[in-house]
């Protein structure tokens, strides 16, 4: 199986949510001084199952060695290729208010393998701007800039009213990907890929543990 094929393996959800924490725990270990890491050690390390480790791990191009397991560099090497953090995937965000300020001042993302090419809104205060050297262009410029900017991933930080016209418009427009933040449930075509990303669902999940806790 060539690498190309490898990365196109449909990995499931929740194996695809754990890899990058075993990246990031391999990192962790490696400037630790460490240069070997076992599943076992991982799962100390994070509390997950040790055979659930291994069973993640066999989605990716890399056998380890009988007691000593995975040479951490070649782990942090195939993982990070294969999520795709080496390949810098390019962006543009849409809405440019406190999240969308925020998620192009939030240089972390490059290190995740995406960067945000430009913002686009309607604020004439924002407009012709740069936060974090990302250029804001006004939202009509969209198609134009499509031809310019080699993107197709669009990332949704509008309010929710404009949010289903904003991803028509990013679809006729070449996008591919979107990455959206709004609230709305938006529709899109099947060869259309929609990641939902909302921090108060996983507030609500803390508030309940947290009563939950209490009460016990
Ligand atoms: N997923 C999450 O965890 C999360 C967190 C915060 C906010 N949100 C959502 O993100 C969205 C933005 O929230 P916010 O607090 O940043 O709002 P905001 O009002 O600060 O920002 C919205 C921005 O969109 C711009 N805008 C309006 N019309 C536009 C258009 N046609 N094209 C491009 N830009 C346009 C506005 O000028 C403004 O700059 C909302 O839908 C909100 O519900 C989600």
């Amino acid at each position: 199986m060539s690498d190309n094929e490898q990365n196109v393996i449909k990995v499931p959800e929740p194996s695809l949510r754990r890899l990058p924490w075993y990246l990031s725990n391999a990192k962790l270990l490696k400037n630790k001084g460490e240069h070997f890491v076992s599943s076992t050690q991982i799962s100390k390390e994070i509390n997950i199952d040790a055979s659930q480790i291994a069973k993640d791990l066999s989605y990716v191009n890399i056998s380890g060695r009988t007691r000593v397991g995975y040479d951490i560099d070649d782990l942090i090497a195939v993982l990070e290729d294969f999520l795709g953090f080496t390949n810098m995937h390019k962006a543009f965000l849409f809405g440019v208010g406190s999240l969308g300020g925020a998620l192009l001042r939030d240089s972390g993302l490059n290190h995740f393998g995406l960067e945000i090419v430009a913002g686009f809104d309607v604020n004439p205060e924002l407009v012709g701007t740069f936060i974090n050297g990302i250029p804001i262009f006004h939202s009509d410029d969209f198609q134009a800039k499509m031809l310019e900017y080699n993107v197709n991933i669009g990332v949704l930080t509008v309010p929710i009213e404009i949010a289903q016209n904003i991803t028509d418009k990013m679809i006729e427009g070449g996008v591919k990907a979107v990455w959206n933040f709004t609230p709305l449930r938006i529709r899109v075509p099947e060869d259309i890929v929609v990641q939902n990303t909302s921090l108060y669902a996983h507030l609500a999940v803390m508030f309940n543990r947290l009563n939950f806790n209490q009460i016990k």
